[in-house]
């Protein structure tokens, strides 16, 4: 059952049109990223869906009821801020029965028992009565998330909700909200410009692109079949070369601006001009002069721990490539590149 219908969409604000007609389908209890770079309209879609902000054109549904025109307290949806938005003078318990007291869910008891279960889902239990400002970023974020699942809402937002964590702090959170998610089964909208967030945390990714739907899909199918350059440029940091297709025997094969060749899959289609999406950690590097690989010199290499990342410049185009292995080059010096045809993606340019 679709459980949140978005049909055309279309938002101005003034002569600015932000989004082009957006129409996604959420399915009951499923989570759905959208996922795009700062300013392509994720939040204005976001808000529109929570009532905040109105449409130009289009139609919001909740559950098979048009919402479109009712305002947010009608909705029966919650959304949590990037800025948690907690109020400083409550305690923790305080504000995450604020919304039962606002929308005058259940009596005193049952309140006091949807909140202690919200703060148990949490893992707060034991921090009810400190203030927010006695409270880490990471403790202050999942009150916020508490408050916004208080209500048992048919829809939840979330507004970049890691954005403001540290680096460790924001992976534990990541797998505390798909735990979170799966004990309580809510539609989750979930808005971040991070790909590596989107793909561990969602069942489905909507990819916008300048207020447009780019691709949507599982985060496998979008990860492993990127549609367009845009979307593999945005996912798995993809690099990009261009290249022409031609074929010889029979078979495809790209030719780089640099006259180097590279024998493609038989089941390429596309043949004339294309741009190659060759994902840094499909990339392998070896000493100059291996026969399979293409030739590629090294401008700077990133050490990571475990891993080097190294800057190319392949057929003068600047190449990433992230590998695991002991050799390092260092800059100047050329390599050989190599790259699993079958792994090379072929796009229309
Ligand atoms: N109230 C407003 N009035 C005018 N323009 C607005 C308004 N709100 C948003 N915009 C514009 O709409 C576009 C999309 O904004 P939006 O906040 O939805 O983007 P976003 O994808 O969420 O970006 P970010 O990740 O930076 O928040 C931007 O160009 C923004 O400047």
């Amino acid at each position: 059952m679709s459980n949140v219908k978005l049909e055309s969409i279309r938002k101005s604000f003034g002569p600015v049109d932000v989004l082009h007609g957006i129409s996604v389908d959420i399915t009951s209890g499923e989570f759905v990223s959208l996922l795009g770079a700062s300013g392509c309209g994720k939040t204005t879609l976001l808000r529109i869906v929570a009532g905040l902000e109105s449409v130009t054109s289009g139609r919001v549904e909740i559950d098979g009821q048009d919402v479109t025109a009712l305002p947010p307290e009608r909705r029966d949806i919650s959304m949590m801020f990037q800025s948690y938005a907690l109020l400083p003078h409550l305690s923790v318990y305080e504000n995450v029965r604020f919304p039962l007291r606002m929308r005058r869910i259940g009596n005193r008891e049952e309140q006091d028992a949807r909140v202690r279960a919200a703060l148990e889902t949490v893992q707060l239990g034991a921090l009810g009565e400190r203030r927010p400002r006695q409270l880490s970023g990471g403790q202050q974020q999942r009150v916020a998330l508490a408050r916004a699942v208080v209500s048992n809402p048919k829809v939840l937002l979330l507004d970049e909700p890691l954005s403001n964590l540290d680096a460790r702090l924001r992976e534990d959170m990541q797998v505390e909200l798909i735990e979170i998610h799966k004990r309580l089964g809510l539609t989750t909208l979930f808005v971040t410009h991070d790909q590596e967030e989107a793909l561990s945390l969602s069942d489905r990714i909507v990819l916008l692109n300048r207020g447009r739907v780019e691709q949507e899909g599982t985060p496998a199918q979008i990860y492993a079949s990127p549609a367009t350059r845009f979307a593999s440029s945005f996912l798995g940091s993809a690099n990009l070369v261009e290249a022409t297709v031609g074929e010889e025997n029979g078979q495809p094969v790209a030719e780089l601006a640099d006259g180097q060749r590279l024998a493609l899959p038989a089941a390429t289609s596309l043949r004339g001009a294309v741009t190659l999406a060759l994902r840094q950690e499909d990339l392998s590097i070896g000493s100059a002069g291996q026969p399979a690989g293409l030739r590629a010199q090294v401008r700077t290499r990133v050490y990571l721990g475990a891993r080097n990342r190294y800057v190319l410049t392949l057929a003068g185009a600047p190449v990433r490539a992230l590998t695991s292995n002991e050799l390092a080059f260092g800059s100047g010096d050329m390599v050989s590149l190599g790259i699993d045809p079958a792994r090379v993606r072929v796009l229309p340019r």
